[in-house]
């Protein structure tokens, strides 16, 4: 029984060795099994990895150790929500590395650039509560008041990240001079802060006039000014906007697991709204939802008009996973109607 129960353990090892290398280049590693095979810890698995596959580290000669302590103190900050959990962080971390990879990006972005984005990525909903801005707000929360309602989430966030810092051994940035702590404190700040939601609209409007000046301009090779800090600013935060709102873009597998998780997570917010006498927030009544059709409202009016423009920007790279999301939209449509049967059945 000894000798199966360690050859199990060998192949489980095994298995996780291999999903964990084929982060390096693959869209829509199952970060679910990265999960059940590292024992919990798939952000602190990935993080490694890909910091080490990029040569981070060693770029800016931070020790493995500390990196190891400051990843695994943020992943053990991350809560157990359905959805806003470690997971999802490893999910936006592996995208946004998996498109920092595309052709257009080539020669573009500086490795503290890069080293900002990935880590902005990793820390970008560290200690989410499982509610959303205005539920916090709403509730006169200490987070709404230390923030004044502005960003409430983002702020808490990335401020957590940087007090993680100065916990015993994970200064990451100890070996960073002034000036490139100045720049990756900026950079990871403004990235963090452009998850909120409520910027979406402004990442099309700068991803639209960027294609418009791309298309207008003759120089068809690369369209982006390496010498442009400010552009290439925004493209991070457009790429971590984008990663953050992947999921119906995966396999199917994969996209519903997370529908389902961000569904709960909502529904368990109009449990809180319902207990407290609050009106409940949209899509997250339990006793009355639709989820079919709000995705679809999802991808048509959220995920899509983003994404389009992205991959304008990023073609012809984007190309294959737009398709993801195009079999995805076609495959939830023709659910739509057997779940009206349900209902009206
Ligand atoms: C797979 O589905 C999802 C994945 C991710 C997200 C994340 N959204 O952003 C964070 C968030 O909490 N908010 C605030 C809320 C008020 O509005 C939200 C559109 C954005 C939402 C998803 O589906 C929602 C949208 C339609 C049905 C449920
Ligand atoms: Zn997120």
């Amino acid at each position: 029984v000894e000798r199966l129960r360690l050859t199990r353990k060998l192949n489980m090892n095994i298995f996780l060795a291999q999903l964990i290398e084929s982060t390096n280049d693959t869209w829509g590693v199952d970060l679910f099994e990265v999960d059940a095979l590292s024992n919990h810890r798939p952000l602190t698995h990935v993080a490694l990895h890909l910091f080490k596959q990029r040569n981070i580290l060693k770029q800016f000669q931070i020790r493995e150790l500390t990196f190891f302590k400051f990843i695994s103190a943020i992943e053990a900050k991350y809560r157990n929500n359905p959805y806003h959990n470690n997971i999802h962080a490893t999910d936006v971390l592996q995208a946004s590395h998996h498109m920092l990879n595309f052709s257009v990006f080539k020669n573009v972005f500086t490795e503290l650039e890069v080293f900002a984005a990935l880590f902005a990525a990793a820390v970008h909903d560290v200690d989410h509560p499982g509610v959303t801005n205005q539920y916090l707000i709403n509730t006169n929360s200490d987070l709404a008041i230390l923030y004044n309602d502005e960003s409430v989430l983002e702020n808490h966030h990335v401020t957590l990240a940087f007090q993680t810092l100065s916990t015993e051994g994970c200064d990451v940035l100890s070996t960073l001079n002034r000036k490139q702590h100045q720049m990756f404190r900026k950079m990871v700040i403004s990235v963090v802060l452009a998850t909120d939601m409520s910027k979406h609209i402004q990442h099309i409007g700068h991803l639209k006039t960027m294609v418009e000046i791309r298309r207008l301009s003759s120089s068809a090779s690369s369209i982006i000014d390496p010498e442009n800090a400010e552009d290439k600013l925004q493209i991070l935060q457009s790429l971590v906007h984008c990663s953050d709102l992947s999921n119906p873009l995966k396999p199917l597998n994969l996209y519903l697991q997370w529908t389902d998780r961000i569904m709960e997570e909502f529904f368990r917010q109009g449990d809180l709204e319902k207990s407290l006498n609050l009106e409940v927030s949209p899509l997250c009544d339990r006793e009355n939802s639709n989820i079919c059709k709000s995705q679809m409202g999802f991808i048509d009016y959220v995920v899509h008009p983003l994404w389009e423009i992205w991959s304008r920007l990023t073609q012809p790279d984007c190309q294959p996973i737009m398709d993801i999301l195009e079999s995805n939209r076609v495959w939830i449509a023709s659910q739509v109607l057997t779940e009206d049967d349900k209902h009206d059945g």
